[in-house]
């Protein structure tokens, strides 16, 4: 399965509504503290905009929802793992992808046969307190040299001048938060991260 290397994470349909249509071809859906109404309406009105778009819509955290309204694809890290349904999640087509921090996650993840493997903070990030210290770039290399052929998506602290660093070292796809939302102008970010991703040469 060949997935978009520009991978925009928004936490509301309004913003998949102003930046979707730039040219992203794959954007997680990630919702913190909404009510389950206000989530699944969300869910419903981003997969609407990406289906008009042609963009491969991801959420986050809410596998159930995701499953009653339709949705091909979720992300989940390792807490969301341990609770989450995996033969309901195969058995609705879903595809998935999985977050990792550390040699027992990447472990835990690659049993579950993900569709893609995602290792952060490979730089510090101010979108949410983590444990970890950051990455860097050579655990990029290591991670891809253990998960094979499986796309291999770089997340924390990623910003447009970081990008050659992340796949030259063996990342698939780079994941941006607050580069793009925090930007003074948001939408020419995206324009510049959409040029910046299209010139990667394929790993
Ligand atoms: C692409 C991608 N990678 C990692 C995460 C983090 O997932 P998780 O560890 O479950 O943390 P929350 O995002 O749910 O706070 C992600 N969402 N996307
Ligand atoms: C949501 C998330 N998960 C991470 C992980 O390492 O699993 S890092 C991260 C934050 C990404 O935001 P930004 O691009 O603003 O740093
Ligand atoms: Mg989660």
């Amino acid at each position: 399965m060949t997935i978009d290397p520009f991978y925009l994470i928004v936490d509301s349909a309004a913003w998949i509504r102003r930046l979707v249509p730039l040219g992203v071809k794959l954007v997680q859906l990630r919702i913190k503290d909404r009510s389950t109404s206000e989530i699944r309406a969300e869910i419903r009105e981003a997969k609407a905009i990406c289906a008009a778009h042609e963009c491969q819509l991801i959420v986050n955290d809410y596998w159930q929802l995701a499953i009653e309204e339709g949705c091909d694809f979720i992300h989940l890290g390792q807490e969301d793992l341990a609770s989450a349904d995996l033969s309901a999640i195969r058995d609705a087509g879903l595809k998935l992808g999985l977050s990792t921090h550390d040699e027992a996650e990447l472990e835990t993840a690659l049993a579950a046969e993900p569709d893609y493997i995602a290792l952060g903070p490979i730089y510090p990030t101010v979108l949410k307190v983590m444990p970890w210290a950051p990455q860097g770039l050579d655990r990029i290399g290591a991670w891809k040299a253990r998960i094979g052929n499986r796309p291999l998506v770089a997340i924390g602290g990623l910003t447009v001048e970081r990008l050659a660093g992340v796949f030259e070292h063996g990342a698939d796809i780079a994941a941006v938060v607050t580069d793009i939302t925090r930007n003074p102008d948001p939408e020419s970010r995206t324009l510049e991260w959409v040029a910046a991703t299209r010139q990667m040469p394929p790993n």
